[in-house]
């Protein structure tokens, strides 16, 4: 069945003809309130938004097909990721389509700040010709002080250079190399507040970084200062901007973005050096095309194929990693089930070592998937995306390791579960025909297929246990469809990992853990 996706915000209609082209269902409905949304959203696997639905918590958990949420634009602040992640949903966005416009829009701001073009265009068109009450500053010369300098920041300040404006960037990740290829010198936050004449924000709103223009903060701008808010409402304390507005410490503002929006109401609104557009940063018919089609292509991507790119809460998978990845994601799975099934005690760690060609595949997606078969057989709703996040709100120390090859195998993967009590290693690799094989368990070398019903018996190596256990499978109508064996030592401990054609009934499986010898029964499911 070809996978639907429902589009929720206003998208370029570039996104329809995307998804179709793709194979992918698609309604579009703008405008639906929450009650509405939650209502149809378990009919989706995909859900491609801009910035006004909110996916919440409380509406993840009705969408219960959903796989993916793209989001046709940078922020993810409308979404609850570490909630879709639980669940299990991938949320993407598109980082540099409306990079360059969002940019624009901050320098169009700072222009009209400086020749205070909105009141002069009120004023003219009021028939008022009030030449002399609009009086301007050049932006030639004049110091431009970037917070944040990544993808939009960095734009904006090589903008600012084009304007033979000085520009000085603070950003603790910026490296010295970078701002002098843009041409900005980069600086301490105070020293940016002391010197620049325009402040322009970039930076996402994080704990860091909220108020980062505080009251405080304000008070060390030059005075005179004009800033600049085309990121995030939050960046800038909205009533001390106001008071340092009235007290003429700050010459003007212009915001894009407002701590509550849509913004009806804002301490900001109204005084005569503020200017205020509402979230228009990304607002191009170009940078609406670019987020649509990127949107559209890389949920259809994950959706048809199983590639994934520019999640924010998953590693990406491209289109041609994907199929190599696959079996040894079946892998991972298989081995962590194996284990997580056999474990009934609290899990302390799981460590995953991979050897040889493997260690060169995305192993952050593998590792995911090896701790989703560790976790499902206890919690039912874990998967690929929720994994690692469900292992460490439970205090499981996740360890991976890459190692050249060992073995006889060009790639082979060992995952090691440890617990309060004992430590439990089992091992595989992908065949040619591109099958997960597992090949060791505790140590002892086998050879068997992951099969929806399996008996893993423990046992000491004597003579005459493998026809009582197979004459008790026959007597209880259990047929054998594989039986593979390991041992240690000759009279040691032995393993047999049998394939059957259908469910084990529990009383057979009781009567097996009472065969002579046999220290371990257990059925697994894959
Ligand atoms: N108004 C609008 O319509 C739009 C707004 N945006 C917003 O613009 C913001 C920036 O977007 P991008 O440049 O694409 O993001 P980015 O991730 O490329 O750049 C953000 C920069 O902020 C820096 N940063 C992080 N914490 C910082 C801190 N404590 N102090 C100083 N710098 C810090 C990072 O090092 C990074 O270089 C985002 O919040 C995004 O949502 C993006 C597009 C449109
Ligand atoms: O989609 C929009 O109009 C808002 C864009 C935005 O804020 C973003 O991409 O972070």
């Amino acid at each position: 069945m070809a996978p639907r996706v429902l589009i929720s915000d206003k998208l370029s209609p570039a996104a329809v003809a995307i998804f179709k082209e793709r194979g992918v269902e698609v309604d579009v409905k703008p405008g639906l309130d929450k009650d509405e949304l939650a209502k149809i959203i378990g009919d989706y696997d995909g859900l491609a938004i801009r910035s006004n639905t909110k996916v919440t918590a409380k509406l993840l958990e009705q969408a219960t097909k959903l796989k993916v949420v793209g989001r046709a634009g940078i922020g993810v602040d409308n979404v609850d990721i570490p909630a879709a992640t639980a669940r299990g949903v991938i949320v993407m966005n598109t980082p540099f389509g409306n990079s360059i416009t969002t940019a624009e829009h901050a320098i169009a701001l700072m222009f009209a700040l400086a020749r205070q073009l909105p009141a002069a265009d009120l004023s003219t068109q009021a028939g008022k010709w009030e030449k002399n009450r609009f009086m301007g500053v050049e932006l030639t010369g004049k110091t431009l002080g970037v917070i944040g300098c990544g993808n939009i920041g960095s734009i904006a300040a090589t903008r600012g250079v084009g304007l033979k404006m000085r520009v000085i960037a603070y950003d603790p990740f910026l490296s010295l190399e970078r701002a002098a290829e843009i041409g900005v010198e980069k600086v301490e936050l105070d020293d940016l507040l002391a010197r620049a004449d325009f402040i322009t924000l970039h930076t996402p709103l994080t704990a860091q970084t909220k108020n980062i223009l505080s009251a405080e903060n304000l008070a060390k701008t030059k005075k005179g200062v004009r800033i600049i808010n085309c990121a995030r409402g939050g960046l800038v304390d909205e009533a001390a901007l106001r008071a340092a507005l009235d007290s003429g410490q700050v010459a003007g503002a212009a915001f894009d973005v407002f701590v509550e929006e849509p913004a009806k109401a804002n301490p900001l609104f109204g005084h005569p050096n503020f200017i205020a557009t509402p979230h228009l940063g990304a607002s191009t018919s170009e940078a609406q095309e670019n987020v649509a089609l990127q949107v559209a292509e890389q949920m259809s991507d994950y959706l048809i194929r199983g590639a994934i790119s520019n999640a924010v809460n998953f590693p990406s998978i491209t289109a041609e990693e994907a199929p190599k990845l696959r079996p040894f994601i079946a892998l991972a799975e298989g081995l962590g089930s194996f284990a997580g099934q056999l474990t009934h005690a609290p899990i302390e760690k799981v460590a995953i070592a991979y050897d040889g060609a493997v260690a060169d595949l995305k192993i952050k997606a593998l590792t995911s998937a090896a701790i989703a078969g560790v976790l499902r057989p206890s919690l039912q709703d874990v998967n690929v995306v929720s994994a690692p996040a469900v292992a460490a709100s439970r205090g499981i120390v996740i360890e991976e390791v890459t190692r050249a090859a060992q073995g006889d195998y060009e790639s082979f993967i060992t995952l090691t579960v440890t617990t309060k009590e004992q430590t439990r290693s089992i091992g595989g690799t992908v065949f040619h025909d591109g099958k997960p094989r597992i090949l060791s368990i505790k140590g002892i070398k086998i050879d068997a297929e992951f099969t929806p019903s399996m008996i893993y018996v423990t046992n000491e190596d004597k003579p005459g246990f493998i026809g009582r256990f197979a004459s008790l499978l026959g007597d209880a109508g259990v047929n054998i469809a594989t039986f593979a064996l390991g041992r240690d030592e000759q009279g040691g401990s032995a393993i047999a990992l049998v394939a059957v054609d259908g469910p084990v009934p529990s009383a057979v499986l009781e009567e097996v853990g009472k065969l002579k010898g046999v220290r371990q029964a257990s059925a697994l499911h894959f």
